[in-house]
């Protein structure tokens, strides 16, 4: 009798539970919301979970069927959890500027109990505010221009990595290499250390940042459909221990040795020290860059700051120079004009390579800034509601909670701001081309509050290897590199599933 009375309530419970579901999944349609079809229980998101779609084909897909619809927003469900795409440019810009304020938070994953997680592009509320403040002056354009010589200072090194592969005719695996001369300069910039990745391939460095940033469809899902809180309180992980004990006993030790000896380099460690010994960052002519007294910051912040700079710094940019010289490769009359400019430019100072003949190189720009629009490396960008808002002229209200998506490949794949969007056509960054289209239609570095902290050091790390490699190399793909290519599911970046191979030949 007890067991029957037990089966008949777990079968109730099942049965409530796939009736709450059920009705839960019809949440955007009651508001007069257009959703898509979710498949029962498990809703729209799980094929990522799966990891039988990348992130960038799953938005792209819903903002190429949708937008042309002249819809505003379209609704998803992860799992039964309600969420929202913005497709609309004015809504798009409401959201991630004009009422920012009520979007204020990334909605990812974070806890106290995972110490390399609590960092700025994770936190949220009134101790995002102040972390923001207190990391600004880090990447001012003055601080960023002073870590120009660390960043040319490795570029010898990667034109000689990739001499290698000229001589021997081998394929160039540009992805890997790049992505070492990115932590060599992450590490150099930011905390001072040396590292040899470029010549030492399986270095700690490098084995960090590949285990932190391997696809792992389930964790991304599990990350996003369970509450921080709950997922902290069952002492989920999201890195292994020896990854949280290896990099926190490498920032322990360079703390200590920088709290110890006062170095003159005006780095992200300086900051970290000066900001945990509560003084003011000094800049080289005696002004302070932090106003506020008082400003405060524990070895446990700088713990996971340092780690997100390491792991934000590095992968971002070096995909980025990868997807410029793989955009490069298939248009030698681009390639070419771009090498006629920086020959121009650098003749014009010398033939030295200082930072303000980067900054003359503005057709270089508009090559990065087409890269940037067809492979934008974080194709989308999470947001979640603070406080409830209305939509603009429509009775849609978004519930504070809710978790909203700026699908950032699609805006940038739009043939309504892109007439041939698929086409690498830097002149879709000309002056007068810019000037046609909201500012929202680019945005690979997000936009208003949240806009990217290091997206000046970004461009620097990005701008450096391809001027020092354009200069000494032509670039043709090499001939496995057929399409269709196809974005690795499982991660948040945007990576294409087979390594970019291409050929290197000197020029004399
Ligand atoms: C190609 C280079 C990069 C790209 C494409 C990129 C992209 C992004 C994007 C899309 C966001 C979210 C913006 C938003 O929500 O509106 C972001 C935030 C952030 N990025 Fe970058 N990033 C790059 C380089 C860097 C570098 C070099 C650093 C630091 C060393 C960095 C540190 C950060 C931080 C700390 C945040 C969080 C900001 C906040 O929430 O207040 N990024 N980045």
């Amino acid at each position: 009798m007890t067991l029957l009375i037990a089966l008949v309530a777990v079968v109730s419970l099942v049965l409530l539970f796939c009736a709450y579901s059920k009705w839960m999944q019809q949440y955007w349609a009651r508001q007069g919301v257009t959703q898509l079809e979710p498949r029962f229980i498990l809703g729209d998101t799980f094929p990522l979970g799966r990891g039988t779609i990348s992130v960038k084909d799953f938005f792209l897909d819903i903002y190429q069927q949708y937008k042309p619809k002249g819809l505003k927003c379209v609704g998803i469900y992860n799992t039964h959890v309600p969420e929202l795409v913005a497709l609309d440019s004015t809504l798009l810009k409401d959201i991630i500027i004009k009422d920012s304020s009520s979007f204020a938070s990334h909605g990812v994953f974070y806890h106290d109990t995972n110490v390399l997680t609590s960092h700025l592009f994770n936190i949220e509320g009134q101790i995002w505010r102040e972390r923001r403040v207190k990391l600004t002056p880090l990447f001012t354009s003055g601080k960023v221009k002073m870590m120009f010589e660390s960043v040319a200072g490795i570029a010898p090194g990667v034109v000689d990595v990739v001499g290698k592969s000229a001589d021997s005719n081998t394929p160039l695996p540009v992805k890997d290499v790049l992505s070492r001369f990115s932590i060599d300069v992450i590490l150099s910039a930011m905390f001072g250390l040396k590292c040899q990745s470029l010549y030492e391939p399986d270095n700690m460095f490098r084995a960090i940042g590949k285990e932190a940033l391997t696809p792992n469809a389930p964790k991304m899902y599990i990350e996003n459909l369970f509450n921080r809180n709950f997922l902290g309180k069952i002492g989920y992980q999201s890195f292994s221990e020896e990854l949280v004990v290896t990099f926190s006993k490498v920032i322990k030790e360079t703390t200590e040795y920088r709290e110890m000896n006062d170095s003159q380099r005006n780095d992200f460690m300086k900051l970290m020290v000066q900001l945990k010994k509560q003084t003011s960052l000094s800049n080289n002519d005696g002004s302070n860059d932090i106003k506020k007294s008082g400003s405060y910051i524990t070895d446990s912040e700088i713990l996971c700051e340092s780690f997100f700079m390491f792991l934000a710094g590095h992968e971002t940019s070096s995909s980025t120079s990868t997807f410029a010289l793989f955009c490069l490769a298939q248009d030698p009359e681009i390639q070419e004009k771009l090498r006629t400019e920086i020959k121009d430019v650098l003749k014009k100072h010398n033939g030295k390579f200082t930072y303000d003949a980067l900054m003359e190189m503005e057709y270089l720009d508009k090559v990065v800034r087409e890269t940037f629009r067809i492979y934008p490396v974080v194709p989308v960008i999470p947001r979640r509601c603070t406080k409830d808002y209305k939509v603009n002229n429509t009775n849609i209200v978004i519930e504070k909670g809710t978790k909203i998506y700026i699908p950032v490949i699609g805006v940038h794949l739009d043939p309504e701001f892109y007439p041939d969007p698929l086409r690498f056509n830097p002149e879709n960054f000309s002056i007068e081309n810019r000037a046609k289209r909201p500012e929202v239609a680019w945005m690979p570095f997000g936009e208003g509050p949240r806009l990217c902290i290091g997206m000046r050091l970004g461009y620097l790390q990005i701008k450096v290897p391809l001027v020092a490699l354009l200069l000494k190399y032509k670039f043709t793909l090499n001939k496995v590199m057929q399409p269709p290519f196809i974005a690795e599911a499982g991660t948040v970046v945007y990576m294409f599933k087979q390594p970019i191979l291409l050929d290197v030949t000197r020029i004399n």
